[in-house]
């Protein structure tokens, strides 16, 4: 490893240790406690099949369009259907519990409660949450912080440099962008110089409790790699001498003050250098007793003090003699001395390092025999102290960054576009500081202090969504032959016409008792009439706060959720009608009489047109109506709340979407049966319907708009489950 470009002189002899901010932190915790405050003066594909009908305007030649005829779908080369292909193959992956790096939900949920709205996690594993430390008594802070959030979620949602939800190393490219300060501290972390100088280990690999499909192991520790992922992370960011965002949470213990008191889970501390980066040797509960660990230490970088301990001088603090500086935060900081000579090179690996460590100085590379020896012994010992000399901050001899930690004010519309995944992000609030995910649909709003900034968008049309379809045929379907559990020749594809519509039974699966099946009620540019005036109508109600789109809270986030605090939904419902559980309890539904026109309109089209096409009547009493901005999806579920009827139908509007059905893994016996079984292409006007409880029972599906879509759908749900 490559280290450390600047050093002060080690050849001279070190100074006795001065005390370090923690043994400062403690003399002051006794003070505190006792409340003796005095005033200091000092500042301290799977196979394709496809059938085409008459329609939808995009589609390319009068073959694709006849009716009834199966076309194979490997038609188009152009760049938009190839797109959307990709992304369906991306997403089948996805859905077959592969990564997506910034996943806050897990893939398994049992129901719409659970796994209602997100995206695979990496692995079935899910670290639980950092266990508790004992919680050192630690003064309140007294300035608000600039940046801070309740829950992972608005962080992740809302500042481009931290968007994991796992882990608390946040990079891209390579390069760390964000790096989170939380419990599992380690011997010889730091918070020093009033936090200017912070450091911490980096990287994972610690001992940690997992649970893998509920069953809790506990993960030795292991050696880290220069070139695991987030080790490889910082370390090219320290090279690179680029800045990163550090963060905390409430149980970072090296935090002087009590985050949690203020109810601030997390809090942004501000832009950083990494100005050294080392391995050590950690004594370990191994094999053999030690292990190879990072350390990072990250020097402050911004103009202004950090914002923990700007002073403020209340009147009433001054008129008490309370110290408003009880850590003796704006104490003369030292610099290291720059009069330094070269570092001492280790004699076999040819490495330079400083004099990290009182004791002796060591070669610091992993890979070298040399490494954390002295006269030819490791050091493997907890009681190694830090250096005075290398405690120090270093001189500012690189420009200070003039960038901001804080998040971009919302965006302006585009053309009056206001779906895009822009506009998904969430707010940082200039009133309070704090991040909120966008939540409301109609504008953004401040979970803390109702702060409003506006969005001024434009109704869409279907009509720009029309270049999705461009090469696509009609109706579009698949089955996967990897499925396992429906073999291809049962699982067939009946294309029936039906008056003036057209039902396309999808899935027969022989396992199950009837009626299971999937139809697709096609809808076209002769039939969309109603359609285009009910997406209109949806789109002016939800902006004028008529129907009100929110993202619910989900039920049972702690189950799947690794981050901390409140877990919404990944997009935005109302529900009219019947009360529907899952969806942010019941309390939020509005009754189908007096409920938003728009959603009442989406019913009776609904109705109308399966009394066309399957010739009978369904007696819907609740309809859920979900809106997707850009990128956002509904994760895996069934709809098998208690109470709900057989049959659930919906209506697509605006941009396509693809739906995914998969066993529940009770009946996947088969190794590799978990994978997706049917795809479905919904298009704008489509009528998508569930036939048969089985469809529930056995499987789940989930929904991947490809931009802005909304759909109703609608259920019948028995009194009991009112009650539920
Ligand atoms: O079509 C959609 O967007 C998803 C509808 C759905 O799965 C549901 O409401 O349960």
């Amino acid at each position: 490893m490559g280290l450390l470009p600047s050093f002060s002189d080690i050849s001279k002899p070190l100074p006795p240790s001065p005390a370090t901010d923690q043994q400062r932190y403690a003399e002051n915790e006794k003070k505190l406690k006792g409340l003796h405050f005095k005033k200091r003066n000092s500042r301290e594909p799977p196979e394709v099949v496809s059938s085409s009908i008459p329609g939808q305007a995009p589609v390319r030649s009068t073959k694709d369009i006849s009716i009834g005829r199966l076309v194979s779908s490997n038609v188009d080369l152009r760049p938009v259907s190839q797109k959307i292909l990709d992304v369906w193959d991306d997403w089948t992956c996805k859905a077959s519990g592969e990564v997506d790096e910034d996943a806050p939900f897990a893939a398994d949920g049992e129901s719409k409660g659970e796994a209602f709205n997100g995206l695979c996690l990496a692995s079935e594993d899910i670290v639980h949450d950092t266990p508790a430390v004992p919680k050192p008594c630690r003064p309140r802070l007294q300035n608000k912080p600039v940046i801070w959030a309740k829950s992972r979620q608005e962080v992740c949602e809302t500042l481009e440099c931290f968007r994991s939800y796992q882990g608390g190393v946040y990079h891209i490219h390579d390069l760390a962008k964000g790096y989170l300060l939380s419990a599992f501290s380690s011997n010889r972390d730091v918070f020093e110089h009033n936090g200017k100088l912070i450091i911490s280990h980096g990287g994972g690999k610690a001992e940690a409790l997992h649970s893998t499909k509920g069953r809790s192991e506990t993960h030795a520790a292991a050696d880290q790699l220069e070139g695991d992922q987030s080790v490889r992370a910082l370390l090219n960011t320290f090279k690179a001498n680029r800045p990163l965002v550090l963060l905390a949470d409430d149980k970072y213990a090296l935090f002087p003050f009590d985050l949690a008191a203020g109810e601030y889970t997390y809090v942004v501390l501000g832009l950083y250098r990494i100005t050294h980066a080392w391995a050590e040797l950690q004594p370990a509960q191994t094999n053999i007793g030690r292990v190879v660990r990072y350390k990072f230490a990250f020097q402050w970088c911004e103009e202004e003090d950090p914002w923990w301990f700007r002073e403020k001088e209340t009147p009433a603090a001054l008129a008490s003699g309370i110290d408003n500086n009880p850590l003796g935060m704006n104490a003369p900081i030292e610099l290291s001395d720059t009069s330094s000579s070269y570092p001492p090179e280790c004699g076999r690996c040819q490495q330079a390092f400083p004099q990290v460590y009182q004791d002796a100085w060591m070669c610091l590379n992993p890979k070298c025999a040399e490494f954390f020896k002295v006269n030819g012994e490791e050091r493997v010992l907890d009681n190694l102290t830090y250096a005075s000399e290398f405690l120090a901050l270093q001189p500012r001899n690189i420009p200070e960054v003039r960038q901001s930690a804080r998040p971009p004010p919302p965006p302006q519309s585009n053309h009056g576009i206001v779906t895009t995944k822009r506009f998904s992000r969430g707010l940082h609030c200039q009133e309070c500081g704090r991040l909120s995910s966008r939540y409301k649909w109609e504008h953004w709003e401040c979970k803390s202090c109702g702060e409003i900034y506006e969005v001024n968008g434009q109704v869409r049309s279907a009509k720009d969504f029309w270049y999705q379809l461009e090469g696509i045929p009609y109706l579009q379907s698949r089955i996967d032959p990897r499925s396992g559990n429906i073999p291809l020749n049962k699982a067939a594809l009946l294309f029936q016409p039906h008056g003036r519509s057209s039902s396309l039974t999808i899935c027969e699966q022989p396992l199950l008792v009837s009626p299971r099946s999937v139809h697709i009620i096609p809808g076209g540019a002769l039939i969309n009439r109603e359609a285009d005036a009910i997406f209109r109508k949806y789109q002016e109600q939800a902006s004028a706060g008529e129907i009100q789109f929110r993202r619910w809270p989900l039920r049972n986030s702690n189950r799947i959720h690794i981050g901390r605090g409140e877990l919404l939904t990944n997009y935005f419902s109302q529900n009219t009608g019947a009360p529907y559980q899952y969806v942010g309890g019941a309390d939020q539904t509005v009754p189908l009489e007096t409920g938003p026109s728009a959603v009442r309109d989406a019913l009776a089209l609904i109705q109308k047109r399966i009394e066309m096409t399957l010739h009978r009547h369904e007696p819907f009493n609740e309809v859920l109506s979900a809106a997707y901005m850009e990128k956002q999806r509904m994760a895996f579920h069934s709809d098998s709340e208690k109470g709900l009827g057989p049959v659930v139908a919906s209506l697509s509007l605006g941009s396509i979407a693809y739906m995914h059905f998969r066993l529940h893994s009770q009946y996947c016996r088969e190794e590799g049966s978990r994978k997706v079984a049917l795809s479905l292409l919904l298009r704008h006007g489509d009528i998508l319907v569930m036939d048969g409880a089985g469809i529930q029972k056995f499987y789940e599906h989930t929904v991947v708009p490809m931009n802005f879509r909304i759909v109703a759908t609608a259920r019948n749900i028995s009194p009991e489950n009112h009650m539920a």
